[in-house]
């Protein structure tokens, strides 16, 4: 029988939610990692979580990019005639569309990636301002040859690699952006600029960086996928269980945590299961372990079936016992979806020849429904009141579910709490 579990495990759950669908992803992501991903593109299914990820966790990195791009465009009038040269008759020109143009299409990129970061479009949001940049940059050294002096274009190769070192471009996305700018540089730097041989330094250096940063994306996107795809395979193995694919114990008590929390604060009603398969230790002694264990995946499944609304959440308890906790407002609802799987479960058909309750296997359902949750009420004092409502089942004959209401004023965990000793003996 259940142990209820302990509240505090449930109020330290910070985890994120995972798919239920564990295996078949564990299977995706195995099988990718055997396949290879040279050209930086999993399956599709993949590659749509990957660059929701991307796009999430590249947030801050964009705006530091942006934030640096702004002030460096900002504090360049500062430097035009010291440094560069710029004659005063051409600074007012330089400012106007290094400030004036460019600055908004840098401002208007740090908006969006602020407000829109979940956007699947803000990776081309980026690679567009740094194309608009570049040739604004581009434009400029135009307009300040023609005054004579010498504004360096080795910015655009430096912000390419900082586009794709910080910005988490996709690099299929910014390799065209990256091979058209060094078409240009040069075509500007033979045909507009009329550089003498000596002056193809710029390019040159233009060039060398901006193959540095094609390399580095390629590199650097190779490994962002590769320790993505780590990880999420090592967070499924942690957080299911390795027989059934549900949510394993602890992944479960954080779900529960995490889902009875938001009942409490949304006062949405909710439902909490402990399902029980009737009499398995007599189906393990007859069919054997092996044959268990099938048993178990097909039963889970069945549950697995019956939770597949957003808020929904199942898992494996532990042994033969399951969990599951549904929102839902109409407790004969409720009831009946408890009674349908129950159903399920009957009519999946698996044989079990030594159980005195049906030819097949079956499972008891403890059904605790909570009205208008509460702050006060724990949910160890929920699972304890499924607990008994599962015994209850056991008792009347098994394969049957028990209803009944969480009473919050009368519950008291240490007398509602039965012991496995105390369930009617079992043929198993
Ligand atoms: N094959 C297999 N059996 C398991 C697994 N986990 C638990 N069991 C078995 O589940 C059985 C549980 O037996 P009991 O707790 O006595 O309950 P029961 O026989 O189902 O009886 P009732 O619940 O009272 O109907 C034991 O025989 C365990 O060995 C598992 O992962 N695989």
């Amino acid at each position: 029988m259940a142990t209820p579990p302990d509240t505090n495990a449930f109020e330290d759950a910070r985890e994120i939610e995972m798919s239920q669908s564990a295996p078949e992803t564990v299977g995706l992501i195995r099988q990718q990692l055997e396949n290879g991903f040279g050209w930086l593109r999993f399956e599709p299914k993949l590659e749509q979580d990957f660059r929701a990820h991307n796009n999430e966790a590249g947030l801050v990195n964009r705006i530091a990019l942006l934030a640096i791009a702004l002030t460096v465009l900002l504090i360049s009038p500062l430097f035009d005639t010291a440094y560069f040269g710029v004659p005063e008759a051409a600074a007012w020109w330089s400012r106007g569309l290094l400030i004036g143009l460019l600055g908004p299409v840098i401002i208007a990129a740090l908006i969006w990636c602020a407000c829109r970061s979940h956007s699947p479009i803000t990776e081309y949001v980026i690679t567009a301002q740094f194309a608009v940049v570049s040739v604004g940059l581009l434009g400029n050294h135009i307009l300040l040859n023609r005054y004579g002096a010498d504004f360096p274009i080795e910015f655009i190769g430096v912000g390419l690699v900082a586009v794709v070192a910080l910005g988490r471009v996709r690099s299929w996305q910014i390799l065209p952006v990256a091979v058209a700018l060094v078409v240009l540089t040069l075509a500007t730097e033979v045909w507009v600029v009329n550089s003498s041989p000596a002056d193809y330094y710029h390019l040159a250096a233009a060039g060398v960086l901006a193959l540095f940063a094609i390399y580095l994306q390629y590199a650097n996107e190779y490994v962002l996928r590769r320790s993505w795809l780590d990880r999420q395979l090592l967070q499924l193995v942690a957080r299911h269980d390795g027989l059934t694919g549900l949510l394993n114990r602890h992944a479960l008590e954080s779900a529960l945590a995490n889902a009875h929390a938001h009942a409490v604060r949304e006062r949405n009603d909710y439902g909490l299961l402990m399902i029980d398969i009737d009499q398995f230790g007599a189906y393990n002694n007859h069919y054997g372990h092996p044959a268990g264990d099938d048993a178990l995946r097909r039963v889970a499944a069945v549950i697995e079936s019956h939770a597949r609304r957003p808020l929904d959440v199942c898992g494996r308890y532990g042994g033969e016992e399951f969990v599951a906790f549904w929102i839902e407002s109409d407790e004969h609802k409720l009831e009946a979806h408890a009674e349908a799987l129950r159903a399920a479960v009957e009519q999946a058909a698996i044989p079990h020849a030594t159980s005195n309750v049906a030819p097949v296997v079956t499972v008891s359902i403890g059904l605790c429904y909570v009205a208008q949750p509460q702050e006060r009420d724990s949910l160890s004092a929920v699972f304890a009141s499924a607990d008994e409502l599962l015994y209850d089942a056991k008792a009347q004959g098994r394969n049957r579910v028990v209803v009944g209401h969480f009473d919050r004023d009368s519950i008291n965990e240490a007398t509602v709490r039965k012991h496995p000793e105390a369930r009617p003996a079992t043929n198993g």
